[in-house]
């Protein structure tokens, strides 16, 4: 195991964090000028003379994004609302902006539903003299729950926790909310009108759907009317929607959502995290390929793919197949997002160490009562696929780091780990049964017991979340 690539991998890691912590990010996306007045967000200029700013945000990056504007155009801000985790609110008062903890566990509660309310009175009562910016990402949604009348947060509540036990996914149970919502969905950007609205908005779904993430309480909802009803019925849960839900998603009728009056910016993304990896990784003399950031799928499925374009890579390299085979090869794996013309500039690595990057959020089916998270399951996954072809990797280093952006991986304090072509020999030698831990999703216990901890990846809470980012380096050792 090498002490430096180790260092090379969280070095990577971190760049690509710091790259995506929300006060870079609205630093690098928004400009104030007091003296003429002017709001630049990205490309697009404001003019805000004779206009009043107001602010409110949702999700668990908002409370550093809403202090990065306030220190950017805090005199030129009326009032503003800002609804935060439970237990995460780190700043001092503000005389413009109020914050409000809420949405225990991630889940909606009677806390964050109040502070959703004091949002929508606040966003109702604007004119046209006033611009409002939100500030979205992810978490937004449990942090902003107003269901419809009559429907109730209980029922709401204990409804979408089925349908997420029943398998829905995040666009599925957003789907759902946007319907069942008094501000997703569009609903605040209708609300707020006749006042302009401008978003800022970071990412945490792959693909970054702006009508999904946090439910998109500022982007239209183009779903079909039926689209909600039939997610619930692909869960075969028909017969449990509560009435009220019926007579919430029989309506057929909307407002007209003002899209000329309303502008949401993307400026936190998973592409954006990877980006900025990919030059770190070059400024450390690696040959380095950005390959996805949209991976998606079973962790199972993407460590094998993953081991397999390692070797792949490796025969390459040796001089065992040409380009065309590992294209041909690459082309079978299950990695979304894969362009396989990347493979042409192998050439230029062959005599290099090499480093590949991608990202996105794969997921885990958890039977055992272990702990641990998808990153470090990867990471334990990854390291028995190439355990299995470690014969024919014996002229390589290979390792792998896989973490979460959040700092959070699962229920566990680490962001993720770093496997390797030698782990599972390394755990043998160490008497630790890696079968047991796999089985048992117990891959927290095992990362701490395994080298002492040094292989998983700790950073705190980070504020920040645009996914999972996941490096490998393929390096000849002789
Ligand atoms: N013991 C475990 N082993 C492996 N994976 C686990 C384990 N327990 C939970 N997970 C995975 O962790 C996921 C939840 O973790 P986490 O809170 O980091 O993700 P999240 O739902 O994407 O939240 P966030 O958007 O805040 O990152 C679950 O989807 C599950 O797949
Ligand atoms: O808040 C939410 O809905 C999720 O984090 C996805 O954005």
């Amino acid at each position: 195991m090498s002490k430096t690539v180790i260092s090379d991998l969280l070095q990577i890691f971190k760049s690509s964090v710091s790259a995506v912590l929300p006060e870079n990010l609205i630093r690098n996306s928004v400009k104030y000028n007091p003296a003429n007045q002017q709001l630049i967000i990205l490309n697009d200029t404001y003019n805000l003379q004779h206009k009043n700013v107001f602010v409110v945000g949702t999700g668990k990056a908002v409370q550093n994004m809403a202090v990065e504007i306030e220190k950017i155009m805090g005199p030129k801000i009326k009032q503003g609302i800002i609804s935060v985790p439970l237990g995460s609110l780190n700043q001092k008062l503000s005389e413009k902006l109020t914050y409000y903890e809420g949405a225990m566990n991630n889940l909606p509660d009677c806390n964050s539903e109040n502070t959703a309310k004091k949002i929508k009175d606040l966003v109702t009562m604007l004119s046209e003299k006033d611009i409002l910016l939100v500030l979205i990402s992810g978490g937004g949604s449990a942090l902003l729950p107003l269901p419809k009348e009559p429907i109730n947060l209980q029922e709401k509540t204990t409804f979408i926790k089925k349908l997420a036990n029943a398998g829905a996914d995040i666009t599925e149970l957003n789907c759902v909310r946007k319907r069942i919502s008094d501000l997703k969905g569009g609903q605040l950007a209708i609300k707020a009108q006749p006042a302009q609205v401008l978003s800022l908005v970071l990412s945490d779904i792959v693909g970054d759907p702006l009508d999904l993430i946090a439910s998109g309480p500022t982007t239209e909802n183009e779903d079909n009317a039926s689209m909600a009803l039939n997610i619930i019925k692909k869960y075969n849960l028909s017969n449990d929607i509560p009435m009220s839900f019926k007579t919430v998603l029989s309506e057929t009728t909307w407002f007209k959502f003002p899209r000329d009056n309303v502008r949401n910016y993307l400026i936190g993304t998973n592409r954006l995290s990877i980006t900025t990896a990919l030059e770190e990784a070059k400024k450390l003399n690696y040959f380095s390929i950005y390959l996805s950031h949209i991976v998606t799928g079973n962790v199972k499925d993407i460590a094998q793919s993953y081991a397999k374009l390692a070797k792949s890579i490796c025969d390459f390299v040796e001089g065992k197949i040409d380009l065309n085979k590992v294209k041909l090869q690459i082309n079978t794996l299950k990695i979304p997002g894969v362009n396989t013309e990347f493979i042409d500039k192998l050439i230029e690595g062959k005599n290099r160490n090499i480093c590949l990057i991608l990202g996105g959020e794969i997921t885990v089916e958890v039977k055992g009562s272990g702990k641990g998270g998808r990153n470090q399951q990867l990471a334990l996954e990854f390291s028995k696929y190439l355990h299995d072809v470690k014969d024919d990797l014996k002229s390589f280093d290979i390792y792998l780091l896989s973490a979460g952006t959040d700092g959070i991986d699962g229920p566990t304090d680490a962001a993720g780990a770093i496997g390797y072509l030698d782990l599972i020999s390394d755990a043998i030698k160490d008497n630790l049964d890696i079968d047991k831990y796999l089985d048992n999703n117990d891959s927290y216990n095992f990362y701490k017991a395994f080298k002492s901890g040094n292989l998983h990846v700790i950073t705190g809470h980070t504020n920040t979340n645009v996914m999972d980012i996941h490096v490998m380096i393929i390096k000849r050792c002789n």
